[in-house]
């Protein structure tokens, strides 16, 4: 019985007129020349790939049946991964709704390459907006990463990392760097720096924590974790009660590691390379891994890697 039910699942003919066509015959066809307009993925696509998954067909059966009736490989593919990725999103927010709230943002409308920062002029290096993440380029001098090194190197310790549980800290394997922090404004270095960050990326400079300096010897390294508080773990109330969810992070690259140290991003499938002065921007408006701002510090192969990682909260950290 439930062979024939199965045979019958796979005999399926699956595909539907696809968006856009009516019958078999109108189907788009791959374009034969370079000259042929790209193929769009339209709405249509989207909801029609969806139903598909709906209806229990496999990714590869669905890709075949585009291919066949003449999808580019390159459109169906993103077609289909775009469209599944986003659905899973809707679902999952669905399934734990939580507020959107405002997040840093740096003044990018007309595409600047640079941002005044009133003491500084800042490269817009990269965007991307999902995950959001935006590489700036030159946002600390050689002598200002010098500097924050050198105040931070007589206070350095096994960093630790929030404990779930309690909401206190703890020593964490996937975490095997030393760090400190500076309490916010705690000398007129720190204090021009957060003033630069409160103008770059447009947010209250009382939303955020005290930099950080971490430091990652060879081998270091930063598995890829959330920096926002799980809403489900037992200690996140008592952690926001200062000044709310995190809803940035600014990590600044303060030497340039010999190799490897980059700052991962796994669901993008990106890597931003380690540069004296660069840094890197994500934001994330819930705490959600919908924000796909899952990110880590990739193991350091050789020389060191200092940074320091400014996290913005929602309100006034106090
Ligand atoms: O080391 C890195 O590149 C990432 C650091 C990080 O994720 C953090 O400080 O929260
Ligand atoms: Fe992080």
């Amino acid at each position: 019985m439930w062979l024939g039910t199965f045979l019958q699942a796979v005999d399926l003919p699956i595909a539907p007129p696809l968006p856009g066509t009516e019958p078999e015959t109108t189907m788009p066809t791959r374009p034969e020349t370079s000259a042929s307009p790209a193929q769009a993925i339209t709405p249509e696509l989207r909801r029609w790939i969806v139903e598909q998954a709906q209806a229990g067909q496999s990714a590869s059966v669905v890709l075949q049946s585009m291919l066949a009736a003449g999808w580019a490989e390159d459109v169906a593919t993103q077609a289909l991964a775009t469209s599944l990725h986003d659905h899973l999103d809707e679902l999952a927010a669905q399934a734990r709704p939580l507020a959107v709230v405002p997040v840093p943002a740096p003044r990018l409308d007309g595409s600047p390459n640079r941002i005044d920062c009133g003491d500084r002029s800042v490269e817009v290096l990269l965007t991307m907006a999902h995950p959001r993440v935006v590489v700036f380029g030159n946002l600390l001098s050689p002598e200002e990463c010098e500097a924050l090194i050198a105040a931070a190197a007589p206070r350095m310790a096994r960093s630790l990392t929030v404990a779930t549980q309690t909401g206190g800290e703890e020593v964490n394997d996937d975490r095997t760097s030393h760090g400190m922090f500076f309490q916010r404004g705690e000398s007129p270095l720190v204090q021009r720096i957060e003033e630069r960050i409160a103008s770059l990326l447009n947010w209250p400079i009382e939303n955020g924590e005290g930099l950080q300096v971490l430091h990652y010897r060879p081998g270091a390294e930063y598995k890829p974790h959330y920096d926002y508080f799980d809403p489900a773990e037992p200690g996140t109330p008592t952690v926001i009660q200062r000044g709310g969810q995190r809803v940035g992070t600014l990590v600044m690259y303060l030497n340039t590691p010999e190799q490897g140290g980059g700052t991962t991003f796994p669901d993008a499938q990106i890597e931003v390379a380690p540069q004296r002065g660069n840094a890197a921007f994500f934001s994330y408006e819930r705490p959600t891994p919908s924000t796909r701002t899952l990110h880590g510090g990739a193991p350091v192969l050789a020389g060191d890697k200092w940074i320091a990682t400014k996290w913005l909260r929602e309100r006034e950290f106090k």
